[in-house]
């Protein structure tokens, strides 16, 4: 099953704002609707975001104001505007030649899932191997396979996974709807941990290794991941744990030098307050909502891409 997909003239894509309770497709006919969809996380996961960028660039019909909208619904992921821009670089050609090259897009990026977890699984060194995780890097967040949970998948087919430490993911538990659905699909051990427990587990010392995905790495290798992630590379550094990140060579931005030049989106205050709906603080309550943090280059141990491992 595909997150996403170009199906019958339109584009199919899982809600992922349903999961773990319902697996509903939604099917998006106009750029307003998928845009909507990535506002509102139906679609998400930086690769998912390039693929949502290019096939909305079909559905836009050569309207330039709403491949801006589009381009632009969301900020720090790499892969959005890096979409966007590949499958616009074909309208003067015609209609065809976009949705061909969205269509690759899709297609190279379930390539770079598997190479990505070949590599990744190369890299690590065990055979019983407790990995920790944050978000959802999974297929959910790609076309197929996903990222570093990409890298995990493949550590479980080859018998080498003791367990995931997933991180619940607030404010929008990505890790306790999304990953944890994908781990029980997977049939692979793990057990979910709130946010705040992360570094001590790794003090701890039950880790063999912390595995992320990546919104957007700067040139220097700064890389932006969803909040929670910088918590995780200081405890890693701090217990001597490998801090890998995984993510395809398309989320590398190049004309961005360093992480302080990154844009991190900030959500509002509605998705701290309340917990798929319920209220959990006090009306009038006011909230910072920071999706994204940027974990300095020194503090990881390496980049897994679809072509090559760097060592920042
Ligand atoms: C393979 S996905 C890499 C990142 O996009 C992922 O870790 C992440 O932070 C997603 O954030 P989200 O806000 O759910 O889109």
């Amino acid at each position: 099953m595909r997150t996403i997909d170009w199906v019958g003239g339109a584009i199919e894509l899982i809600d992922q704002t349903l999961l773990p309770d319902e697996l509903v497709k939604l099917r998006i006919t106009t750029v307003d609707e998928l845009v909507d969809a990535i506002r509102r996380l139906a679609v998400r996961g930086a690769p998912a975001l390039g693929v949502a960028g290019a096939f909305g660039v079909v559905l836009a019909d050569g309207d330039r104001k709403a491949i801006a909208r589009l381009r632009a619904a969301r900020p720090t992921a790499a892969n959005l505007a890096w979409g966007v821009d590949q499958a616009a670089a074909h309208l003067e050609e015609g209609r065809k030649a976009v949705l061909a090259r969205a269509k690759r897009i899709r297609d190279e990026d379930i390539a770079a899932c598997v190479a990505m977890g070949e590599r990744g699984a190369d890299l690590l060194e065990g055979d019983r191997l407790r990995v920790m995780t944050i978000c959802n890097t999974g297929a959910l967040a790609t076309v197929e396979r996903g990222t570093a949970l990409g890298v995990i998948q493949t550590l479980h087919e080859r018998g080498r996974l003791a367990e995931v430490l997933a991180l619940e993911t607030r404010p929008l538990l990505q890790g306790a709807r999304l990953t944890a659905w994908e781990l029980e699909r997977m049939g692979a051990p793990y057990r979910l941990v709130a946010d705040s427990a992360g570094p001590y587990l790794l003090a701890k010392g039950g880790v063999d290794a912390v595995l992320i995905g990546a919104d957007r790495i700067a040139a220097n290798g700064d890389t932006a991941n969803k909040i929670g992630s910088y918590s995780l590379a200081l405890g890693a550094e701090r217990a001597g744990v490998p801090f890998i990140v995984v993510a395809p060579e398309t989320t590398i931005d190049a004309a961005t030098p360093s992480g302080e030049h990154i844009e991190v989106e900030d959500r509002g205050d509605d998705e701290v307050v309340n917990v798929r709906g319920v209220r959990i603080a006090p009306e009038g309550a006011r909230a910072l909502n920071p999706a994204f943090d940027v974990t300095p280059h020194d503090l990881i141990s390496a980049i897994v891409t679809d072509r090559r491992v760097f060592r920042p």
